[in-house]
């Protein structure tokens, strides 16, 4: 077997090896070279002379990947993004040691657990490969529904032992390749291609407080990497920055890697800059930019199945050579096709852009509700009817109480900040509109329900369904929901019921604590906010209920296709057999999918068809997390599990315990009013 790069308490042992199975199963790991620091495969791989030679290809889409050239990637930052997008690019690149390391402790140490700090649908099959390895298995090379096999291969050869489609693949082994630590400078020194995916909030404070990007964690990471990175290290921003932010990265690069002396003289403002240690004289990064887009609830779907990557890298022979490096990690999966590269600024500023123009387009649907609420028409109406404009066309265009989440207001308000600092105050007031817009549309719709209660929830039950920013996950950041509760608290009710299928009720009382900043708001201590874990308990004797997350489970109108996401094209469940090629890391998640939803419920054990998963980590005896399991029944990234068993409302059974008028405010479109109107409901919609 190859010697393998990682360290020797890593390597576990699957026993596959003694069974006979792969007799010539070896390790695919390569090892850097001498693992002297000051060598960087990837900055070698920039020099190589072949290195442009364009790439054999054994796929119609997918070009292989010599990964020899990268061997370590450090992601800094495990959150939302940081984590999934690196357990995303480990498992499909198995030869190449993934670290993500986070200076919050208690988040490397769930990550290294069962009780991974955040839910992503299928994320944790994911993790659970990378992260511990997997078994060697083999593989009926057939489709499951094989009555015309001849049929399905091109040459006839579906059943010949040997051919090319052999009627079994044998699956290797995998070693981890993913690691989570806390040992941030020390993972840095040892990439050859540097994430960083810390959170770049608004900044809340001093110059450009409430609008400018707060760059505190951003520039603190930059200063680790200039002192820790190898040199010809490549580094990448995967975090959400300002445009031109690669500059700012080259210039704290720089002061802290050129001499006293020639700062001096070539930047007198920086005198202090160039007092920092650790200069590395002749030492030199490139910078790329690659914004993530995936969204919260989707995110393993958007990084297996992205739309586009895009590369943003300086036009200089070895920027363009980075930014080909960094390609061919996402090669591994990702069609050439939809790999983009621009120049650094175009990359940084178009992710800024494309979340303004979503929220955007929600901003202006949400305006137009406005209107509809006082004509007549009905926004769901014109949002079908102008979305099969394919010029227009039909996402984003759900009107209700504003979008939430971390991510599109602060990305506008950077917008907003970035023109206004460049004197495009015009430019600056267009796009703080679209925020103005989410405000104002959320404060409507509380007034409009407290105005429907006679203008006083004095004495009051007021049920919020939903408290997570959108369905599917159990993030909470920015979420509609809570800015609607601070609005009601205002008005004295007797209680807030908040009722969410994903969220844990301990997690989200702290969180409202912490935001309210008020010890007395819960239930518990007085307070009139109660978060219920069940959903009748939540409705029982309500005045009025809310719907505020567009969660299935509450539906009355059937949920909306998601035909047009990329991801769906491969989700659509079709056997990926037979393989011609040793099956990737893609095939098999392809093909395991397939399995799990065809076959009958409890025929995988574990959701593990082909029997691979090792054992996962054990936990202490005093583990917080199982301690929360047992005194609330849920896990603190909550109970977005996608096999959560997504039981309908029993809109019946709610109509018969709520106060009468029966009222239900619908702040996400998902009500047929026609049918809880049977109910003895009387349902107000958006924009109707
Ligand atoms: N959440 C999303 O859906 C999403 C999608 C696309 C892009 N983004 C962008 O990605 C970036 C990260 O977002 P997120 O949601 O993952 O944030 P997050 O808060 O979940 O995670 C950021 C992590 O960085 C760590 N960190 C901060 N400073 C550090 C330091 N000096 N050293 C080591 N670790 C440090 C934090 O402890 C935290 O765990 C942001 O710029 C965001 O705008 C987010
Ligand atoms: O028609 C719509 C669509 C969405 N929303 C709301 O908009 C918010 C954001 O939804 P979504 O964009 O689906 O989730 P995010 O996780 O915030 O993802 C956005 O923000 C990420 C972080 O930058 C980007 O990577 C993604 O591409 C971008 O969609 C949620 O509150 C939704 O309820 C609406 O009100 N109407």
């Amino acid at each position: 077997m190859a010697t393998s790069f990682l360290p020797s308490s890593l390597i576990l042992t699957t026993g596959v090896e003694d069974s006979g199975l792969f007799t010539d199963v070896a390790s695919t790991a390569p090892t850097t070279p001498d693992r002297d620091l000051s060598y960087s495969m990837a900055l070698s791989a920039t020099l190589a002379p072949d290195y442009e030679k364009p790439l054999p290809l054994d796929r119609a889409h997918v070009s292989p990947v010599k990964k020899q050239y990268v061997s370590r990637i450090c992601c800094v930052g495990a959150g939302y993004v940081g984590g999934p997008t690196a357990a995303v690019i480990a498992y499909h690149n198995p030869d190449i040691l993934v670290t993500v390391v986070d200076k919050n402790e208690e988040r490397i140490r769930r990550w290294n657990s069962k009780h991974l700090p955040i839910y992503e649908p299928g994320l944790a099959e994911i993790v659970r490969i990378a992260r511990d390895g997997s078994k060697g298995f083999r593989l009926p090379n057939e489709p499951a529904e094989n009555d015309n096999a001849d049929s399905r291969t091109p040459h006839g050869a579906y059943n010949r032992r040997n051919g090319p489609y052999s009627t079994e693949k044998h699956v290797h082994y995998r070693i981890p390749n993913l690691i989570f630590s806390d040992k941030v400078s020390e993972s840095i020194s040892a990439a050859d291609i540097v994430l960083i995916a810390v959170n770049t909030p608004t900044k809340s404070r001093g110059v450009g407080a409430g609008s400018a990007t707060d760059m505190t964690a951003f520039e603190a990471v930059t200063k680790e990497v200039a002192r820790h990175a190898m040199p010809g290290a490549i580094i990448v921003e995967k975090s959400t920055v300002p445009c031109r932010t690669a500059e700012f990265i080259q210039k704290t690069v720089s002061w802290q890697l050129l001499s006293p002396k020639s700062l001096r003289e070539e930047e007198p403002g920086q005198l202090m800059t160039s007092q920092m240690t650790n200069q590395r004289p002749g030492v030199y990064f490139e910078i790329l930019s690659n914004p993530e887009f995936l969204s919260a609830g989707t995110a393993v779907k958007d990084l297996m199945h992205p739309d586009r990557i895009l590369i943003g890298s300086s036009k200089t022979p070895s920027g363009l050579r980075a930014a080909d490096t960094l390609a061919r990690i996402y090669e591994a999966w990702v069609p050439r096709s939809r790999i983009i590269k621009t120049n650094v600024y175009s990359s940084e500023l178009a992710k800024l852009v494309a979340n303004s123009m979503l929220a955007q387009r929600i901003s202006s649907i949400n305006s137009i509700s406005a209107i509809c609420e006082k004509t007549g028409a009905d926004v769901s109406e014109i949002a079908e009817s102008i979305g099969c404009d394919p010029r227009i066309g039909d996402k984003f265009l759900k009107a209700g109480i504003g979008f939430g989440g971390s991510c599109f207001k602060k990305d506008i308000l950077s917008l907003v900040y970035l023109a206004e600092s460049l004197g495009l105050d015009e430019v600056g007031e267009y796009w703080r509109q679209v925020v103005k817009m989410n405000e104002y549309q959320r404060d409507r719709f509380s007034r409009r329900v407290i105005q429907r209660l006679n203008n006083t929830l004095a004495g009051k039950k007021i049920t919020l369904l939903g408290y997570a920013f959108k369905a599917n996950t159990s993030d909470t950041r920015e979420s509609p929901a809570f800015e609607i509760i601070k609005t009601f608290l205002e008005e004295g009710p007797r209680q807030i019921a908040v009722y969410d299928p994903c969220c844990n009720p301990e997690v989200v009382k702290t969180e409202i604590k912490q935001l309210l900043k008020d010890r007395t708001a819960l239930e518990e201590d007085g307070g009139p906010i109660a978060i219920h874990p069940n959903v009748y308990n939540a409705c029982d004797h309500s005045d009025a209920i809310l719907i505020t997350t567009e969660f299935d489970e509450f539906r009355s109108t059937p949920a909306e296709s998601n035909e047009s996401h990329p991801s769906s094209q491969s989700s659509r469940l079709v056997d990926p057999r037979p393989f011609y090629d040793q099956p990737s890391p893609m095939d098999i998640f392809l093909l395991q999918k397939y399995l799990l939803s065809t076959a009958p419920a409890g025929r995988y054990p574990n959701d593990d068809p082909f029997k691979r998963y090792l054992p996962e980590p054990g936990c202490p005896s005093s583990c917080p997390d199982c301690s929360l399991i047992r005194t609330s029944g849920l896990p603190a990234a909550g109970n977005s599990d996608e096999n959560r068993l997504r039981e309908k409302l029993d809109w019946r059974r709610i109509s018969s315990c709520m106060k009468k008028p029966k009222l239900l405010f619908d702040g996400k479109g998902i009500i047929d009013a026609s049918e809880l109107a049977l109910l003895g409901i009387h349902v107000e919609s958006v924009g109707r």
